[in-house]
């Protein structure tokens, strides 16, 4: 059995896969495969192993339709056709939980970074442009006691609001499509129209999939109902936010600031003007990259992949076949 990864990944995932007398290949070039590329390697192997957002679309599926499993080294599956997959009985897996700290973590630290405005005062120090103590300038807001708003209160969603309790004491107001009641009880979380969580939210936190739902969610008219002053973070998805709309209300002051792990297009170009604003902070999509998060998917993903070699229930599927 042979399994084709996409990428160079932790040492935990392809001992496990050794162990199980599986032979795998790793793409080590640093640069993505065209769909035609994905799909001539796939051919020679039994199972896909993803890393790094590949089309797993009903083109490719169709294509590779022997595919015994195919194992996303990531927790969002936006990238996956997944009722093609199904219809196709090829198993879909992912990698949820382990990294649930991690990319709570890189939203902790956007939030911070964009009240203070970290990044930008580490590109001033840069400059030469330290200056002199000045008590009215370079001030930030303070997070302490602040409402956090969540869209997408999950397994990422509480593993921030409890650090932003235990950290800032802020109270949690959140939005999903069904009500999340550990999370009421747990956090004393209050359950809010979308609207409501526009207006209401201090520090507004993005953790849903991204979905025709949450796709371009964040527009004009969402920015313009949120509260004056108020941070928007996204660590979920680059397309649920549209960036024109998003400039124009920092531009406007219609919003504090924002901090960004995900953008759309992805790599965000170097000349992007948000990348030179005080109260903004942008991250390369690295909400999961901590040693302990990455060892932890590349382990879950390899689970997947000899469960599904072995035509056995994925530990972690996100489709019944
Ligand atoms: N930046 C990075 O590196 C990373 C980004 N991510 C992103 O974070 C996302 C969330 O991950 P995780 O917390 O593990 O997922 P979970 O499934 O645990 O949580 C997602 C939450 O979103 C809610 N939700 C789904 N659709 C909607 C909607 N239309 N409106 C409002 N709420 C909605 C769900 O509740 P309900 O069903 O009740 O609506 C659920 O509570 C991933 O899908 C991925 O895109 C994840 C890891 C790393
Ligand atoms: O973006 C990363 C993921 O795990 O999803």
């Amino acid at each position: 059995m042979k399994v084709f990864i996409t990428r160079i990944i932790p040492e935990t995932g392809l001992e496990l896969l050794r162990n199980a007398g599986i032979q795998y290949t790793e793409h080590r070039e640093k640069r993505h495969l065209s769909p035609e590329e994905l799909i001539a390697a796939c051919k020679t192997h039994d199972a896909l192993l993803s890393v790094g957002g590949n089309k797993i679309n009903a083109a490719f599926l169709q294509a590779c339709s022997h595919l015994k499993v195919v194992s996303l080294m990531a927790v969002g599956y936006d990238n996956v056709d997944v009722p093609a997959a199904t219809a196709l009985k090829i198993p879909i897996g992912n990698t949820p939980g382990v990294l649930s700290n991690a990319t709570a973590d890189t939203a902790f630290l956007l939030m911070l970074a964009t009240a203070r405005k970290a990044f930008y005062m580490h590109k001033v120090i840069g400059r030469g442009e330290w200056g002199f103590f000045e008590p009215t300038t370079n001030l930030g807001i303070e997070l302490n006691g602040r409402t956090l708003g969540v869209l997408g209160l999950g397994k990422i969603g509480m593993a921030l609001a409890k650090k932003c309790r235990g950290a800032f004491d802020m109270p949690l107001i959140y939005h999903n499509r069904h009500r999340n009641e550990e999370a009421e009880q747990l956090l004393g979380a209050r359950y809010v129209s979308f609207e409501d969580l526009l207006k209401e939210s201090d520090v507004l936190s993005l953790h849903a999939a991204l979905t025709p739902e949450t796709a371009g969610k964040f527009d004009a008219a969402a920015f313009a109902q949120m509260k004056p002053g108020s941070i928007f973070i996204n660590t979920a998805r680059g397309a649920m936010h549209n960036e024109q709309d998003l400039l124009a209300a920092l531009e406007s002051k219609t919003i504090w600031g924002a901090g960004l792990d995900v953008t759309n297009p992805e790599p965000m170009d170097q000349n992007n003007p948000l990348l030179n604003m005080p109260n903004v902070a942008v991250l390369p999509h690295i909400g999961s990259a901590t040693v302990e998060a990455r060892s932890g998917m590349a382990r879950m993903a390899a689970e997947n992949i000899i469960a599904g070699l072995k035509g056995e229930a994925l530990p972690y599927g996100v489709n019944k076949v």
